[in-house]
Formats: structure tokens, sequence, C-alpha cells
């Protein structure tokens, strides 16, 4: 019988990081300067106000679906929010705005935790171990099993990521000559996965791998969900021909915002209608990373966008009022004109 599997629903997601303006110190060279001076300015100065939070809109309405038994790839340039993304899918990021769906109805963080597993870019692996020990190290402090079943649990989790063959070598660093990266990044992700979650999400798992490692990568999660019914999102760097074949869908992001979400070949009709033919032999993500500019809606600019280039509710009111004095300086200047020609005119008729 296939498993139910989750699929998780993001919907309007708004995230802002909210920055405090650096105060100006105000006796920049006070040692330089008289004591008398330093009292009168400080008896002049009145106290400054505690600045405006700054803040910047790093997901901005962002909705996405992932399925259980199918890859999505969240791709997109750098800074577009890829990462961002995927800590609030994690649950590491409580975003301001949005709701959070799992199978269509809303979960909790901590049980979501425990039915995930989140693989960040950076492998945190100890180097003397060997393989096999870092996954029953990670098995007895995450798992509460008997050893026959843990020993059993290590060892299928092993022949699921193709480990067997360096079960017994050192995991390794910059010093001590280990496993190759490729083995370690998937050392990385089944510390994630040792638990069995429905659901794994991988910040650019293949990223620092040569291609050959990178596709064994995704071809190895593409078993995990076709034969496990795992939901997996992942965002990912330069995809090759290859690996973009193994994602169901692809979500583009740039600049915070969703440009296109659906299947690959959605994305290469989405492109087509906006007039953008691709290239022979040109991969249908790179390209679409490149064009994000075309794929940018003209009029996408947030309210805070807005804000910062003057056309904010201060901004307007302060536009108001000077047209407001522009239209009267210009009557008073036709008033005057209008006076003097009409004097002018008097003047030479010899009127008084
Ligand atoms: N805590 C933070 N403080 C300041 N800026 C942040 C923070 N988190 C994210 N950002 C900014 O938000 C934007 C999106 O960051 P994010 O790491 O999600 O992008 P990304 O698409 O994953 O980029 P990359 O592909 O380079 O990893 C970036 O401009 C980043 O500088």
């Amino acid at each position: 019988m296939k498993k139910q599997g989750c699929e998780i629903e993001a919907v309007g997601i708004n995230y802002k990081i909210y920055k405090h303006r650096t105060r100006r110190f105000s006796y920049p060279f006070k040692i330089f300067t008289t004591t008398t001076t330093i009292v009168e300015q400080e008896e002049q100065s009145e106290p400054e106000p505690e600045p405006e939070p700054e803040f910047r809109h790093v997901l901005k309405n962002v909705t996405c679906r992932a399925k259980p038994w199918e890859i999505l790839a969240i791709v997109g340039p750098s800074g577009a929010g890829k990462s961002t993304l995927l800590e609030v899918l994690a649950g590491r990021l409580t975003p301001q705005t949005g709701s959070f769906l799992v199978n269509q109805k809303p979960i909790n963080k901590t049980h979501f935790k425990k039915i995930s597993g989140y693989v960040t870019q950076k492998d945190t692996l100890f180097p003397l171990l060997t393989v096999q020990e870092t996954f029953i190290f990670t098995a007895k402090l995450r798992l509460n099993l008997k050893p026959a079943i843990l020993n059993s649990r290590v060892n299928s989790l092993l022949n699921e990521l193709g480990l067997t063959h360096v079960a017994s070598t050192r995991i390794g660093d910059d010093r001590i000559r280990g496993v190759s990266g490729g083995e370690r990044r998937r050392v990385s992700i089944g510390i994630d996965v040792i638990h069995d979650p429905q659901v794994l999400i991988l910040d650019e798992p293949t990223s620092g791998l040569d291609s050959t490692s990178a596709l064994q990568i995704i071809d190895m999660l593409k078993t995990m969900a076709e034969t496990q019914g795992r939901t997996i999102i992942l965002s990912i760097h330069q995809p090759g021909f290859r690996i973009v074949k193994l994602f169901n869908s692809v979500l583009l992001m740039a600049d915070g915002s969703v440009l296109h979400h659906g299947t690959v070949d959605q994305l290469s009709l989405h492109l087509l209608s906006m007039g953008l033919l691709l290239p022979l032999h040109v991969n249908i993500v790179e390209f679409a990373i490149d064009a994000v500019e075309t794929l940018q809606p003209p009029r996408n600019r947030s309210e805070d966008v807005m804000k910062e280039e003057g056309f904010g509710e201060e901004s307007r009111w302060r536009n108001v009022v000077i047209m407001v004095c522009f239209i009267t300086f210009y009557r008073f200047i036709s008033y005057v004109v209008l006076r003097c020609r009409c004097s002018c005119i008097c003047l030479k008729e010899g009127l008084t």
C-alpha cells in the first residue's frame, strides 16, 4: 500500500528583517574640544529621538506547494531568498505573515520538526569518527531503539545512501584525509534522515560538488522520494541538464518573490509566452535565472520599496505642499506681471 506522504503548502509568506538605524555619535572629536564647549553643546542639544526601525522585505507574499513522492527545486539568483524560504519551511524562522499547511491542515512547529529533516549547506561532522560511527552516534542521540534495531537501521541507511563501501572510513577534514566531498554530503543527509522523516528540506545539497557527484546526490534524493514517498524540497545553483530532468517542479524566485511555480515544461512555456525563446543546448533553469529581469512584473514594487523611493504617505503630503506653494507663487508672479503691464500701458496712454 502507498504511504500517505506529506503535502506542504506555504501561503502568502512575508518575511521582513528589521534593523535599527545607527545613532550618529555626537562628539566624534570630543578629545580635541575644550570642556566649556562640550558643556555648551550638551546644554544646547536636545535628546535625539529613538530612530525608526528600518526593514528589508526578504520574502514577498511567497506561496508554494511541495507534494509527496516528488522533488521541488527552489532556484534563483544569489540573494533571491531561497535559503530564507527553506528556513521558514523548516520552522527555523517565523514569518510576519502567512500560513503553513501540512496535508491542508495547520500544523504546529514541534510536530513538524519530528516529521521533517533539514540539511544545511554546511557539513557539521566529527572528522575523527567513521561514517558508521557517525550514524550510530546520531541514532543513539535521536532515536530510542534497542541496539539490534539501531544497528539494522544504521545498516539500511548506509545501504540507502550508497555508503556501505566507506562505512569504516573516517569522515576527515582539511588536515585528515577522509571520505570524498560527495560522500561527506551523503553523511550529512543521512544524519537528517535517520529518524525516517516524511519531509526532507535541503539547502544547496550539491554546492561545491563536481557535476557527477551532484547528479548522484539528486539521483539518490529522487530514489528517496519515489520509493518512500518523501517530500523533498531543495535549493540549487546551476543544476545541469540531467539534474533538471529529475525535478518534478521548480520554484523560480528573484528578489524575494515567486516568478514561476510549476513543472520544467511549464517553465519553458512561461518563458516562451514572455517572448523568450530557449536557445539550443542551453539549460532551461539557467536561462530562466538569467532572464529574471524580463520575468519580473513591471509593477512589482512593494510598499516599503515605494517608500524608500519616495512614494510613501509622508512624501505624498510633501509633494502636495510643494505643488500648492508652486501654484501660489506662479499666481502671484502672474498678478505682478499683469499689474506691471497695466501700469506700462497707462503710462504710454498718458493716464495716471
Ligand atoms: N538575518 C539576515 N540579516 C540580514 N540580511 C539577511 C538576513 N537573512 C537574509 N538576509 C538577506 O536576504 C536576502 C536573501 O537571502 P538568502 O540567503 O535567503 O538568499 P539566497 O537566495 O539563499 O542566496 P544564495 O543563493 O546566495 O545563498 C539576501 O539579500 C540576504 O542578504
